[in-house]
């Protein structure tokens, strides 16, 4: 797949340019959408093959392989009236906009494939998740970091209601650093050790061969600190509101 083309040029748009220019990769051609214009037009300046077309018509005219990014909201106003023809292949990152609803608004026999590509797409270091497998978004998506095929739109959905967990993640170690600020540290120091703590976590996620409880177990003390944090906060009640959230986001995703 040499030509892609990019509708909705915001932060995953350019997150994906950024990882097909990854490590100097200029084997695809990438068409990009004028909206999101000064993003599309800093792409277009510092990354070579990258071009910014005139409307949303000429990047499917332009590209074999057309990714959909812009917010859900925006679609129809994005979307309707383009004419894209039975050979191109449509990938569809929007959160929450299924097969069905994308097909009555494109109006095409087009193959289309949901994805949810994930910010570290940029450097080539996350797996992304589609719906269905196709040879072509498989191999685009593998080459980008890993692909996770799953069987239907339910599971699809499913993972969808995973990726509204991350913001939460950043205000919780926003959280940890306010908190020592509030006990006279200073907040750089602060933010500074935080993010240490937490990117040492990252990168003990890299490691396969010990599951996500081995690796709770292993970096806790019985009777010390971190059992104390994990079972006194986060403990049924919250468990709990976890779980309800993320069911209500399922069902709206649905
Ligand atoms: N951010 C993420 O980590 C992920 C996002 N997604 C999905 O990707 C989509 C985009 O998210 P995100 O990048 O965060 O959002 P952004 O708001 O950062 O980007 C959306 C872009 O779409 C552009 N846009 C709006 N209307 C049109 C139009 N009519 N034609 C062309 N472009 C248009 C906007 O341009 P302008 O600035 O001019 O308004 C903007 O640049 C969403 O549907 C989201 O669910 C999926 C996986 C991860």
């Amino acid at each position: 797949m040499r030509r892609i083309g990019i509708i909705g040029v915001g932060e995953i748009g350019r997150a994906i340019v950024l990882g097909l220019r990854h490590g100097g990769d200029t084997s695809t051609e990438v068409f990009l959408s004028p909206r999101g214009a000064r993003t599309a037009a800093e792409l277009a300046e510092h990354h070579a093959g990258v071009r910014v077309c005139a409307s949303n018509q000429e990047v499917v005219d332009r590209a074999e392989l057309v990714i959909i990014a812009v917010r859900r909201p925006d679609r129809h106003e994005a979307l309707a009236g383009l004419r894209v023809p039975g050979d191109r292949i449509v990938v569809n990152v929007m959160a929450g906009v299924g097969h069905d609803d994308l097909r009555r608004t494109l109006g095409t026999d087009a193959p289309l494939v949901r994805a949810i590509p994930l910010p570290a797409i940029r450097e080539r270091r996350c797996v992304t998740v589609v719906h269905p497998a196709h040879p072509e978004v498989n191999s685009l998506f593998e080459r980008l970091g890993g692909v996770l095929p799953v069987a239907d739109e339910a599971a699809f959905t499913v993972f969808s209601a995973l990726t509204g967990t991350l913001t939460t993640h950043y205000a919780y170690l926003a959280a940890l650093t306010a908190w020592a600020a509030d006990h006279g540290i200073a907040a750089d120091d602060a933010e500074r050790y935080v993010r240490d703590l937490f990117q040492g976590v990252g990168r003990a996620l890299h490691d396969q061969t010990r599951s996500l409880r081995q690796l709770a177990a292993d970096h806790e003390t019985p009777g010390g600190s971190n059992e104390r944090v994990r079972t006194t906060w986060f403990d049924a009640a919250n468990a709990a509101a976890l779980t309800t959230v993320l069911d209500d986001l399922l069902a709206e995703l649905r």
